[in-house]
C-alpha cells in the first residue's frame, strides 16, 4: 500500500532533572526565540511552577505575560489565543489540561510551543495531540503543534501529589489494550497502522511494568523515569500521527466517565480500570494488567477511583458513542447494560 508523504514532528530540546525549570529562560533563548511570551498556567501551578519560569524568562530578557486556565475546554483555548495578538512562544506550564490548552492556542495561533509539565501524570508532555473538551461532543483528540521542547523538572514533579505518579504510569499501562484496538482496527477495516509506532508505545507500557517496584513516592529517580516514559509514549503518538497508539476503547470509557460520573478520578487512573476491563474484552489477561497498576499504587476498582458502580456500567454502555470513527472492540453497538455490568463485575472493577 502506497504511503503518502508524510511529516513526524517531534521535539527539538527535551531538558529532564531536578532544577532545569531555572534554565528555561537560557533554552528559549538557545532556542532563538526573542520578545514576548505567554506562560500558560493552573491556578495551582502558577506558584509551584510559572512563578520561576516567569522569573527565568524575564531574567534573559524576555517580555512575559501570564494567564491561567482551569478546563481544557474550546473556551479556554480561545480566550488564550485572544491574547496571543504580539507572542512569539507560547509555555504550558502545568498538568495534563493546561499543557493541552496552551498547545492548542499556540497551533491556532501558529506559534510554537513549550511543554513544562509539573506532573507525571499524563503522556501529552511530548505528543502533537490536544484533548479538548468542545460542548457535547466531549473530549475531542484534536492534531496540534508538537512542543518545540520540553522542561520537565522532576524535582516539582516529584513534589507533585504521588496520585499524579501512578496516573502517569496507569496512562502508559493504557498503550496494552490501545493497541490491541489499533491491530483490530487495521485487520477489521484496514486502517493505517504503523508498527514501529505500535512497537514503541508497547516497550514503554512493558518497561514500566518492569520498574513498577522502582516507583516510589519522593524518589526523584521515579520521576525521572516516569516521565521519560511518558515522553516516549507521546513519541509514538508523533510518530503515528494519531494518538492510536496510546488511546483505544480504554479511553473511550475514562471520556465517557468524564462526562457522565459527577466527581471524575485522575485521567489516567480511569484510563488504567478501563485496560483492565477492555483487556478481558480483548480476552487477554485482565489480572496482568490489574496486578501491574497495583503496584504502581494506581487505582483498579471504582471503589479506589471514588466513583459508584452506576456510573462505571454506564460509561460502559456509553463509551463506543466517544469518537466514533475510532474502531476498537467496543465494536459500533457497544456494550448491553447486562454485559457492562457481568464485566465489571468479572474484571472485579466493581
Ligand atoms: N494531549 C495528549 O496527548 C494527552 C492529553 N491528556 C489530557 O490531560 C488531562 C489529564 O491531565 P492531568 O494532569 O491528569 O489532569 P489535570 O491537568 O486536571 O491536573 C490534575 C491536577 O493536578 C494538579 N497539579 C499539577 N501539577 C501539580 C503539582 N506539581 N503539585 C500539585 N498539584 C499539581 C493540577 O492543578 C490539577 O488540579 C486530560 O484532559 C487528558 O485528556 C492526557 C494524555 C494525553
Ligand atoms: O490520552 C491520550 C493518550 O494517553 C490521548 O488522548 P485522546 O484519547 O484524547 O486522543
Ligand atoms: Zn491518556
Amino acid at each position: 500500500m502506497e504511503m503518502n508523504p508524510r511529516k513526524i514532528e517531534l521535539p527539538m530540546e527535551i531538558h529532564t532533572g531536578p532544577g532545569v525549570i531555572k534554565n528555561t529562560g537560557i533554552i528559549c533563548k538557545d532556542l532563538r526565540f526573542k520578545g514576548k511570551v505567554m506562560v500558560v498556567t493552573g491556578y495551582k501551578t502558577f506558584n509551584i511552577a510559572a512563578k520561576d519560569v516567569i522569573g527565568s524568562l524575564e531574567a534573559e530578557g524576555f517580555e512575559t505575560e501570564y494567564v491561567k486556565v482551569k478546563e481544557a475546554s474550546m473556551e479556554s483555548v480561545m480566550m488564550v489565543k485572544e491574547n496571543l495578538e504580539d507572542m512569539s512562544l507560547v509555555l504550558g506550564v502545568g498538568g495534563g489540561k493546561v499543557i493541552d490548552v496552551a498547545k492548542m492556542a499556540a497551533t491556532l495561533a501558529g506559534l510554537s510551543f513549550i511543554s513544562v509539565p509539573t506532573a507525571a501524570s499524563h503522556d501529552g508532555i511530548a505528543s502533537p495531540r490536544a484533548s479538548i473538551r468542545d460542548g457535547e461532543r466531549g473530549s475531542v483528540s484534536m492534531k496540534a503543534t508538537s512542543p518545540i521542547g520540553v522542561i520537565a523538572d522532576t524535582d516539582i514533579i516529584i513534589k507533585a501529589p504521588f496520585r499524579l505518579l501512578a496516573s502517569g504510569c496507569a496512562d502508559i499501562v493504557s498503550n496494552y489494550t490501545a493497541i490491541l484496538d489499533w491491530k483490530l482496527a487495521h485487520r477489521l477495516l484496514n486502517e493505517r497502522y504503523s508498527e514501529s509506532a505500535a512497537a514503541l508505545s508497547l516497550m514503554t507500557a512493558k518497561m514500566i511494568i518492569k520498574s513498577a517496584d522502582a516507583i516510589k513516592e519522593g524518589l526523584e529517580r521515579s520521576a525521572r523515569l516516569v516521565v521519560k516514559s511518558l515522553i516516549s509514549s507521546g513519541i509514538a503518538i508523533s510518530i503515528a500521527g494519531t494518538s492510536r497508539p496510546a488511546s483505544g476503547s480504554e479511553h473511550k470509557f475514562s471520556h465517557a466517565l468524564d462526562r457522565i460520573a459527577p466527581k471524575p478520578a485522575l485521567h489516567g487512573e480511569q484510563c488504567g480500570v478501563g485496560t483492565i476491563m477492555m483487556m478481558h474484552l480483548h480476552g487477554g489477561d485482565w489480572r496482568f494488567i490489574k496486578d501491574a497498576l497495583k503496584k504502581m499504587h494506581a487505582p483498579t476498582t471504582a471503589y479506589e477511583l471514588g466513583i459508584e458502580p452506576e456510573y462505571i456500567i454506564e460509561a460502559l454502555t456509553k463509551a463506543h458513542t466517544i469518537r466514533k470513527e475510532r474502531y476498537t472492540i467496543l465494536g459500533d453497538r457497544g456494550l448491553t447494560r447486562e454485559a457492562a455490568e457481568k464485566l465489571a463485575k468479572k474484571t472485579e472493577v466493581i
